[in-house]
C-alpha cells in the first residue's frame, strides 16, 4: 500500500484518516489539497510529507500560466511557501521544498515545459532516494536487533510514514528478513492513533506478530520484561542527537532509561537538522483540541475545558542509545558523530 502515488501525470494520496477502516484515495488535481492533506494529516510521517510536498510543488507548478522564466519561478517559490507553512516540526518538509527549489533555481532552461520536466525529475528523485535509504537503514539497523527480539515501537514510522518500505518500521521488516523471528508491541498512539490505526495495519499486512497496546501500558510492560528494544522514528534531529518525534516518545525512553532497555532511533539524513544545535530550538506543533477532546467524532471531555496538544516532543541525546541511518549506525557523541556522517553524505 503507498502513501503517495504519481502515475499518468497526476498526484494520488492515500487518505491515511480513514485507515484501517478504508482505502480511499486523494485526487489532487490543486496544490492546495496537498496542503490540506498534509495539515489534515492525510499524508502524514517526516519522509512522506516531504515527497508528498515535492510532488505537491509540481502539481501547483503545472497550475501557473506563464510563460517567461522568472514569473514561473516566483510564482512556484510562493507556493513552495504555502506548502512549506503547513507543518512546522518535520524538517523534511522544507528540506524537499528547498531541495526542490534549488534543483529549479539552478537549471540553465529558460522554457517553462523544460522547467516543470526537472521539477518532476526531483520529485521523483526524492521519492525514489527515500525508499533506497530506508532499505540501507532497515541492513544497517537490522544487525542491532537479537534474534526473537520483542520490539517496542510508537505512533507510525513505517511505510505509510515514508515513500515506502519505512524508517522504524524499515529495521523491523529488515530483521524479519533476515529470519529473527521478531515480535512487535505497537503504542496506540494517542490522540490520532497513529499506532492502533497504523502501525498494526501495517505488521498485519506483512505478518510480523503485533500486539497493540496504550500508550499507559508501556511502563508496565518493561516492567514485565517484556520489551528488549525500543525502536522509532524522527521529524527533526539536531546536531547533538536531540530527536523531536510523536508525542510520547520522550517518556518511553525514559523508561526504556530506567529498565536499561536499548533505545533507538531510525531516520534518513534529511531528517537531520544540523543547523540547529539542540532540541530547545525544534519548532513543536500544536494541534486542535478538538484532538484530545474528540474521539470519532464523540465528546469526551467537557466542553471548553482547558487542553494542550502538543503533536511532538524532544529526547534529549542522552536517551538514545543509537540513531540508524541509511549510511550507518551513529553513536555518542552525535555532535561529532552526526558531524561526520553528514559530511560524508555530502562527498
Ligand atoms: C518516519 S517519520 C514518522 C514520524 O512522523 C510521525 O508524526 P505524524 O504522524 O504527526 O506525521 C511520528 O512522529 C513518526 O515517528
Amino acid at each position: 500500500m503507498e502513501a503517495i502515488i504519481w502515475e499518468n501525470d497526476r498526484l494520488r494520496l492515500l487518505d491515511q484518516t480513514k485507515l484501517p477502516g478504508s482505502i480511499e484515495y486523494i485526487e489532487c488535481d490543486n496544490y492546495r489539497v496537498v496542503a490540506e492533506a498534509i495539515k489534515r494529516l492525510s499524508v502524514r510521517g517526516a519522509p512522506a510529507i516531504g515527497a508528498a510536498a515535492a510532488y505537491g510543488l509540481v502539481v501547483g507548478a503545472k497550475q501557473i500560466a506563464a510563460n517567461d522564466r522568472a514569473t514561473f519561478l516566483a510564482k512556484v517559490s510562493a507556493i513552495a511557501e504555502e506548502l512549506g507553512a503547513t507543518r512546522p516540526t518535520a524538517v523534511n518538509l522544507r528540506w524537499a521544498l528547498e531541495r526542490m527549489m534549488m534543483r529549479l533555481t539552478t537549471a540553465p532552461e529558460q522554457e517553462v515545459n523544460k522547467l516543470l520536466d526537472i521539477m518532476l525529475e526531483e520529485a521523483h528523485a526524492i521519492y525514489n532516494e527515500d525508499v533506497q535509504s530506508n532499505r540501507r537503514m532497515g541492513e544497517y539497523g537490522q544487525e542491532l536487533i537479537p534474534v526473537g527480539a520483542r520490539i517496542l515501537t510508537h505512533c507510525n514510522a513505517g511505510a505509510l510514514a515514508t515513500a515506502g518500505y519505512g524508517t522504524a518500521l524499515g529495521v523491523i521488516r529488515a530483521a524479519q528478513e533476515k529470519g529473527k523471528n521478531v515480535s512487535v508491541y505497537a503504542d496506540e498512539t494517542r490522540p490520532l492513533l497513529q499506532g492502533a490505526r497504523l502501525t498494526t495495519w501495517e505488521m498485519v499486512q506483512e505478518g510480523i506478530p503485533v500486539t497493540l497496546i496504550t500508550d499507559n501500558m508501556a511502563a508496565y510492560l518493561m516492567a514485565k520484561k517484556k520489551v528488549d528494544c525500543v525502536i522509532v522514528g524522527a521529524d527533526r534531529i539536531t546536531a547533538n542527537g536531540d530527536v523531536a518525534n510523536k508525542i510520547g516518545t520522550y517518556g518511553l525512553a525514559v523508561l526504556a532509561k530506567h529498565h536499561n532497555i536499548p533505545f533507538y532511533v531510525a531516520a534518513p539524513l534529511s531528517t537531520i537538522d544540523m543547523n540547529l544545535a539542540s532540541g530547545d530550538e525544534i519548532p513543536i506543533e500544536e494541534r486542535d483540541a478538538k484532538e484530545v477532546t474528540h474521539h470519532g467524532g464523540q465528546l469526551m471531555a467537557p466542553e471548553g475545558v482547558q487542553v494542550w496538544n502538543p503533536a511532538f516532543d524532544v529526547t534529549p541525546n542522552s536517551l538514545v542509545t543509537a540513531i540508524i541511518t541509511e549510511m550507518g549506525v551513529v553513536y555518542p557523541s552525535y555532535a561529532e558523530n552526526l558531524a561526520k556522517i553528514c559530511g560524508k553524505k555530502k562527498e
